[in-house]
């Protein structure tokens, strides 16, 4: 840049931001002593006098400058008279003309007003800037114009930024172009420091780059601003809407409602507690945030918790969506999570924990005396691990330095939903390990196996909670089903846990042989064993929580009736606790001890108006209910109780209450039950048992886990040797009335069935077994005896007695092969009253062990190692014919 052609100049300091660029005009006030000089100068000169512009450079000094702009004064213009007096009052309009340099060693004297000094005019060179940097510079400017002129909101600027357009559109002049630079920032809004790097660039080919940048810069800038004002535009109409919908709809609503009627308003004012619903709104949604900000800060759940807060705020109000997302954090917040206040330690620490447990198991429940030591001993480990854990805990406390005092406890996330920075984690305290193994108490119904895990969690002091899986078919209905489907919901273990509302409850899972297995809807007994699988059930994955739910302090016990339905991977987990069922003696205990008490509370009455003398309460047992638990002996004497308590309630009615109760008499005689309970059910003689040829009596347990006689009948049907099994029956049992047929026929020729041993003794006939009862699936292998001594009385036409059952497998060389539930099929016999049991000798331990003394007493056993000795045992001594050695009969007393 070369510099020349130096001239004098007045310079006028323009007031910090303004700055007059070449080819534009500026309007500033001045003040009088400055007017007044420039008034001298105009009324010196011949023509409009030109002086330098020049900028203050910053606002915090009065420094000018290094570069100004020649300008031609156009008008000034003087106050009016009353203001004359006041600083600033002269109006000064500008045009500029051409850039000047003030000297480097130019100083502004602060006593003289409009001073004059040496400015240069910086020279133009003579090369005219090149093609690109003019294309690059019109194109930012009309990029920036086109801006612009859509963002104005008035059409005149619009036609204005639209000349301007068209204007940089005709000027062809390379010369020119850098002027309309200088205009162009002059007329736009730049910024000061935009303006004097124009000012101070002398050079016209980067002048017009600075330019171009500063057009992009802007248009950028012009861009953003206006889509961010479109989108807050958006959605504050957005949300007037909706507010403008809601007051619409509340005043429909208050129509309809002046319209039904003065009957509808409340208090005279039109408005029920229910209209205000806004206020309930407001106070769920708070308490649903309170509850968002007591969970643990970094948890999983929190985690999701605050994303959904967050996504909750942003849906409309009555949306669908927001109803799915207000149910789940329901839901979210209402488990009960492993740090919640709720979860208080207890005194299972005790040293009387032990003995306060044994009382409880003693207080709820007569006998099980062996169950109660099992359980006792359970307790007792839950406990040892709970000492032991408090141990650890107590160490890792001793180690860990105590928190500072001045850190503050976590603080809540703030209003806008963002979380505020967290203090540093305080050591979180070591998770209780009280896990003893998971109980499966198996046995028939009404033996007490839901109330001994009632109990135990009484004991525990803890919260009891009973899942029912009986016919759960559905994966879902354990694990939840996923929030995209309609009305989902967390599954039956989570439900349990929040009514719990601990994290530490006793769950029990009740039936869960009746859970069903692997099917179309997933496989709930493997969802099942993730819950009950210590590895895997601290993060329990329920599909609708979505969210890892720690179960390992939930303590699991299980019921069943009876263990084959159970999969081998679920009864693996288990600890198996076998309930057999009651004796007669032990029911009379059970019914006078808890259940008559507990039925005449439950209807209204007590022991002064019920009395059930002990012949009546044993017919109640054996002749109006034959099952292995006390489930019907307790309805049954509930039925009892409100005959009672009617009689007593008429008997009050007619006479009052001060009358003598002579006609009313609290005992209950054996007599009277007829009257009170129907026709008993089973007849005290067993008519029905009728002692035939060819019908045994052998013992089961049936699918409930119940023992009980089952008749095997046999016919002979004209026929061809073959044999016919009945009533539904499974392989083994098949096989077993196969091994029974054949041991008959191998032994045809010694019982003296056939003349030779080759004779077939079924020749003409065919042979029809019958398990009756009928829709009842029977399998498994005990009835071998039972079977023998059916085609053996069929053969011979020797009977068995009724009052003999028997059980016990047999093999092809004819020994007896022990089976297995001996507890529950002699107390079954017992129940039906047979007197003489035949069993395996290898089951002779069972019966000692497992059978009650009184049965023992009441009842005959024979243990039996061959098919001959049960044989014996069945029909009587020397009832059945046997050849002798000689090959002839030997003849014995029969019974036929
Ligand atoms: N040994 C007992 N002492 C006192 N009450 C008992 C005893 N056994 C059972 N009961 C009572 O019998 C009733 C039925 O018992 P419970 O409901 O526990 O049976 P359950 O074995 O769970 O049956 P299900 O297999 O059908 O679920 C309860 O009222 C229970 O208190």
């Amino acid at each position: 840049m070369s510099s020349s052609s130096p001239a004098k100049l007045p310079i006028l300091p323009l007031a910090h931001p303004s700055i007059l660029l070449p080819g534009s005009r500026i309007t500033q006030s001045i003040p009088e002593s400055v007017a007044q000089a420039l008034l001298s100068l105009i009324e010196s000169a011949d023509a409009l006098p030109v002086v330098a512009a020049v900028p203050v450079a910053s606002d915090t000094s009065s420094a000018l400058a290094p570069f100004g702009c020649a300008a031609r004064i156009l008008r000034l213009v003087r106050p009016p008279g009353n203001r004359r007096n006041s600083r600033q009052s002269y109006l000064l309009t500008l045009h500029g003309l051409t850039r000047v340099r003030l000297p480097a060693t130019f100083t502004l004297d602060p006593d003289s007003v409009l001073s004059s000094s040496e400015v240069q005019y910086p020279d133009n060179p003579k090369d005219a800037p090149p093609r690109k940097v003019i294309e690059t510079f019109k194109s930012s400017a009309h990029r920036l114009l086109d801006r612009l002129a859509q963002d104005s909101g008035q059409q005149i600027r619009r036609d204005g930024y639209s000349k301007i357009s068209a204007m940089l559109d005709d000027v062809t002049d390379a010369a020119r172009v850098a002027s309309m630079a200088d205009i162009l920032v002059g007329t736009v809004n730049a910024s000061f420091a935009d303006k004097l790097a124009i000012l101070s660039t002398t050079d016209p080919e980067a002048r017009l780059s600075v330019a171009a940048e500063i057009f992009s810069k802007l248009a950028s800038i012009s861009e953003v601003t206006s889509k961010i004002a479109t989108q807050v535009e958006e959605s504050v109409y957005k949300q007037q809407k909706e507010h403008f919908l809601r007051q619409q709809l509340a005043a429909i609503h208050k129509e309809l409602q002046s319209l039904s009627g003065p009957g509808n308003l409340v208090n005279g004012q039109g408005s029920s507690e229910l209209d205000d619903d806004e206020q309930h709104e407001a106070d769920d949604l708070a308490d649903l945030k309170r509850r968002i900000e007591a969970m643990e800060p970094g948890s999983e759940e929190r985690k999701m918790g605050v994303r959904e807060w967050r996504r909750l705020k942003r849906i409309p109000q009555g949306s669908v969506e927001n109803g799915v997302i207000r149910s789940y954090l329901e839901w979210l917040t209402a488990i009960p999570w492993p740090n919640s206040a709720a979860d208080a330690p207890r005194a299972i620490t005790d040293r009387s924990f032990l003995a306060a447990a044994r009382e409880q198991l003693d207080a709820d429940h007569f006998g099980l005396d062996k169950i109660k030591k099992r359980l006792i001993e359970y307790l007792a480990v839950v406990r040892l691990k709970e000492l032991n854990a408090e141990r650890e805990r107590r160490a890792a406390a001793a180690l860990t330095p105590p928190p500072k005092v001045e850190q503050k406890p976590a603080k809540a996330d703030s209003k806008d939903g963002k979380p505020k920075a967290m203090p540093p984690p305080t050591p979180k305290p070591m998770r209780r390990s009280v896990k003893g193994p998971i109980l499966l108490f198996v046995g028939p119904p009404g033996t007490g196996k839901t109330s001994l895990g009632q109990s135990i969690a009484k004991a525990l002091d803890r919260p009891f909670q009973r899942i029912s899986l009986g016919g759960v078919r559905d994966e879902g209905e354990i694990r939840g089903h996923r929030r995209t489907y309609v009305a989902s919901g967390p599954g039956l273990i989570v439900q349990a846990l929040r009514k719990a509302g601990r994290c530490d409850p006793v769950f029990l899972l009740d039936e869960i042989d009746k859970i069903g297995g692997s099917n179309f809807h997933g496989d709930p007994s493997a969802a099942l064993l993730e819950v009950l699988d210590p590895e895997q059930n601290h993060t329990f994955n329920d599909h609708y929580i979505n969210v890892p739910v720690d179960l390992s302090q939930v303590l699991f016990i299980c019921t069943a009736n009876s263990l084959e339905t159970i999969s081998g991977p679920l009864l693996d987990r288990c600890e198996v606790v076998q309930l057999s069922g009651y004796t007669y003696d032990e029911k009379m205990h059970i019914a006078r001890r808890f259940l008559l008490p507990k039925q005449l509370k439950q209807n209204g009455m007590d022991a002064d108006h019920v009395q059930i003398t002990q012949p009546a309460l044993m017919t109640i047992a054996t002749r109006y209910t034959r099952e292995a638990g006390v489930r019907s002996l307790e309805r049954a004497i509930g039925a009892v109780a409100r005959y009672k308590a009617v009689e007593w309630a008429e008997h009050v009615d007619m006479d009052g209450l001060a009358a003598s109760s002579t006609s009313y008499s609290p005992i209950v005689e054996d007599s009277e039950l007829e009257g009170i309970l129907g026709i008993a059910r089973w007849d005290p003689e067993e008519r029905e048992r009728e002692e035939r040829r060819g019908v045994v009596y052998g013992l089961v347990v049936m699918g409930q886990g119940e023992g009980g006689i089952l008749p095997v009948e046999t016919i002979a049907v004209p026929g061809s040797g073959r044999l016919k099994l009945t009533g539904s029956l499974g392989e083994v049992i098949k096989e077993s009335g196969e091994i029974a047929l054949s041991w008959v026929k191998t032994h045809a020729y010694d019982l003296c069935l056939t003349e030779t041993r080759l004779q077939d003794p079924l020749k003409g006939i065919d042979v029809h077994l019958h398990l009756p009862q009928g829709a009842q699936k029977k399998d498994g292998p005990s009835a071998g005896v039972a079977m023998t001594c059916a085609f053996v009385s069929l053969l011979t036409g020797a009977r068995v007695p009724t009052n003999i059952a028997m059980t016990g497998e047999i093999t092809l060389r004819g020994r007896v092969t022990p089976v297995g539930g001996i507890k529950e099929k002699v107390l079954g016999a017992h129940r039906a009253q047979i007197s003489k049991v035949i069993l395996p000798w290898a089951n002779r331990k069972d019966v000692e062990h497992d059978v009650a003394p009184e049965i023992q007493r009441a009842m005959e056993f024979v243990f039996v190692r061959t098919v001959n000795e049960a044989l014996e045992a069945a029909f009587g001594k020397n009832t059945l014919v046997w050849r002798n050695g000689l090959g002839g009969p030997m003849l014995m007393e029969s019974r036929l």
